[in-house]
């Protein structure tokens, strides 16, 4: 896809997921996902690459989830499991791939957070994700991922950390999305790279259901 639907632009959670279902029927086993995400975790810099290994749903809390409503029995099960979400193996081989590639001084491992946006975090609510485990906050991809698990397919899925989550009362920073921006156009090429490479060494899903 080049570029995707989010929530707050007003798309109902299930047509913002639509198309990983269409990709199942096309016989898609693997999905890789990429997104612009506000560092939370302190040790993360700006321009870092965060493997996501695990993620909150918050809207998902709230009842706001692309599952809801008369399960699709033809993708998959009633109540699927979340715990292997970010598949370990292709999660091994991006960081094998990074090393080689030279990319290891800027490739992280993390837990993404998703909320509703459109409007960027408070300062109390970027105390409040870190505290609870996330390293890296958004507003997509695992609407995405839940519907591509449910249906059977591999999540692999990339975080840039586009910005820096602001969570100091006297700091002068303000999340913008001209600096999400200006990230993502720092790291394009590598970003391409590292997405590239791993994608010829990715074996066929064969335990895909
Ligand atoms: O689609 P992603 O999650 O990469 O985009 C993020 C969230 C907002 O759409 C935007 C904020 O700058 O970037
Ligand atoms: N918060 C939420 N979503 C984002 C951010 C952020 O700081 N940066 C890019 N997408």
């Amino acid at each position: 896809m080049q570029g995707r639907f989010h929530l707050y632009e007003g798309y109902p959670i299930q047509k913002i997921t639509l198309p990983m279902r269409v990709f199942k029927l096309m016989g898609v086993q693997t999905m890789i996902m990429t997104n612009a995400a506000g560092g939370l975790n302190q040790d993360f810099k700006v321009g870092d690459v965060m493997i996501i290994k695990d993620h909150i749903n918050m809207p998902g809390f709230a009842g706001v989830s692309p599952l809801c409503g008369p399960n699709e029995d033809r993708f998959g099960v009633r109540f699927p499991c979340m715990s292997d979400a970010y598949d370990r193996e292709l999660r091994g081989l991006a960081l094998a791939v990074g090393a080689e590639l030279g990319f290891s001084d800027f490739l992280k491992e993390g837990v993404y957070c998703v909320l509703g946006g459109p409007s960027f975090e408070t300062i109390a609510e970027c105390r409040m994700l870190n505290r609870l485990g996330a390293d890296a906050v958004g507003m997509s991809t695992v609407h995405e991922v839940i519907v591509s698990r449910h249906a059977g397919m591999r999540c692999f899925a990339l975080s840039l950390i586009s910005n820096k989550a602001v969570m100091d009362y006297d700091s002068e920073e303000r999340a913008n999305h001209e600096e999400v921006l200006e990230t993502g156009r720092l790291r394009a090429e590598q970003l391409e790279k590292l997405v590239s490479t791993l994608v010829g060494r990715i074996e066929p899903n064969n335990n895909a259901c």
